[in-house]
């Protein structure tokens, strides 16, 4: 069920904690880059967009505010596993990475990674995998050789894609700027314990990403609906999510064929779970995906329900992409050669802040325009990038310059009131001291 992870925190005790966790020894002869991780949507997207970005330009970063905007700041259990995973990956330096930490240093020292044969990460709790994934993606891809990747923990889980979605969803249209990647869901896990396992396989690209360009969403073609459940949960409870969004979404596609299936994934299961997960696919080659995870004392319905809504909205809005794509292109789109552009429902406060440190860290320019031309009760933008055109054999180095406002939403928590994003170019500032130079990006 989906809860308003938002609170606007007040003043963190775990700061007080870490606030002396970045020594002077850690802090070499080098730029760091000073990240405010409290900003826009201030949680963890903000820590895997810059140590990702950070990793393939071989910068240092010192993060502060990690994650203020939530309820519990600082680094979470899931958090930690990606970071630790990228730190050993890019054999970084690193202080402040104990759960609860909101002041990270991340100094990699390799600008690829080695093969050093199999990967593994595990959140040991239901810690999302697909986050664990999210962070390390952009930089697997870019890696000299085939990398096999090997993650526990959650696969269904609130706020994060599912395995489900990652595999059918987000990687099906990531996968068309060039870049391969095999994902397989070997065993699914769910809050409270986890013990989920994925298996992802990337191949190195010779070449950068191309640029992503989908504008046309086409006409919905097919539905399909699943809903899974383990042997403790009767199927019937699978069923009745199935009932209750076929119902919904018929009421706006009467004439769409609707596929509908009711899986018991108890043999490929670590405890027990169940979840429905929509998608539909447009004439276009669009897809949008949703999902909604069981819960205790939450009727079948209710989760159905949000998750068929939260998919007729997408489909509603007029855009290209689901809600949750936006956000997790936009790192692609700016590493790509050449200019990207994707059309969208209201512009997320994630997509906001992923532009923002994503722009900032790379140089990549974002343009946001509202639609000129929109059927009516659609709400839709088009969201332009002059992409890099990274790759590792390209020597980019990065001088980040651009900054993304909004002059209403900075630090604010309303995601669909996006009418005055600008692209303003702003002077970044920059503090050299003896030894160190720090560049804020905030
Ligand atoms: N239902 C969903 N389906 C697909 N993707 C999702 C879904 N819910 C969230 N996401 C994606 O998961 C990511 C969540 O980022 P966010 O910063 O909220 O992460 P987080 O690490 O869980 O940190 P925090 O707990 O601080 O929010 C975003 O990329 C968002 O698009």
């Amino acid at each position: 069920m989906a809860k308003n992870k938002n609170t606007p925190n007040k003043k963190s005790k775990v700061d007080k904690q870490t606030q002396q966790q970045v020594t002077k020894e850690t802090i070499e002869e080098k730029p760091i880059y000073k990240i405010d991780g409290s900003i826009l949507e201030g949680g963890g997207q903000i820590l895997r967009n810059t140590v990702a970005l950070s990793s393939l330009f071989d910068k240092a970063i010192l993060i502060e505010k990690i994650r203020y905007n939530r309820d519990q700041p600082g680094l979470k259990n899931q958090h930690k596993t990606g970071i630790d995973l990228m730190a050993k990956l890019f054999k970084a330096h690193i202080t402040g990475s104990s759960v609860g930490s909101t002041r990270l240093y991340y100094q990699p020292t390799l600008r690829s990674i080695k093969d050093d044969g199999v990967i593994e990460a595990d959140t040991k709790t239901a810690g999302s995998v697909c986050l664990i994934i999210q962070v390390a993606l952009p930089c697997l891809i870019f890696a000299p050789h085939s990398v096999k990747m090997v993650l526990g923990g959650g696969t269904n889980c609130d706020f994060a894609p599912a395995a489900d979605y990652m595999e059918n969803v987000f990687l099906p249209i990531a996968t068309s700027m060039g870049f391969q990647c095999d994902m397989k869901i070997d065993k699914k896990g769910f809050y409270p314990k986890g013990g989920g396992a994925v298996t992802i396989t990337t191949q190195p690209l010779t070449e950068p990403l191309k640029p992503i360009t989908i504008v046309n969403k086409g006409n919905v073609n097919r539905i399909v609906i699943q809903a899974f459940y383990t042997s403790r949960i009767s199927p019937v409870v699978a069923e009745r999510m199935v009932n209750t969004s076929r119902k919904l979404i018929k009421k706006d596609f009467k004439k769409v064929e609707i596929e509908t299936e009711i899986i018991d994934m108890s043999k490929y299961s670590f405890g027990d779970g169940t979840y429905i997960f929509i998608r539909a696919f447009t004439d276009t080659g669009c897809v949008y995906g949703s999902t909604g995870n069981g819960a205790i004392r939450v009727p079948a319905e209710t989760i159905a329900e949000d998750a068929t809504n939260s998919l007729l909205k997408d489909l509603q809005d007029g855009g290209c992409v689901d809600e949750y794509l936006q956000d997790q292109l936009i790192i692609f789109m700016a590493l790509a050669k050449g200019k990207s552009i994707i059309k969208t429902g209201p512009i997320s406060l994630h997509t906001q802040t992923s532009i923002h440190y994503t722009s900032l860290m790379t140089g990549a320019t974002f343009k946001i325009s509202p639609v000129a031309e929109r059927l009516p009760g659609e709400e839709t933008f088009y969201i332009e990038c002059d992409g890099i055109g990274y790759h590792p054999s390209n020597d980019i180095d990065i001088n980040p310059t651009q900054q993304i406002t909004n002059n209403n939403n900075q630090n604010n928590n309303n995601n669909n009131n996006n009418s005055n994003t600008e692209i303003t170019t702003t002077t970044t500032t920059t503090t050299t001291t003896a030894n160190t130079t720090t560049t804020t990006v905030q």
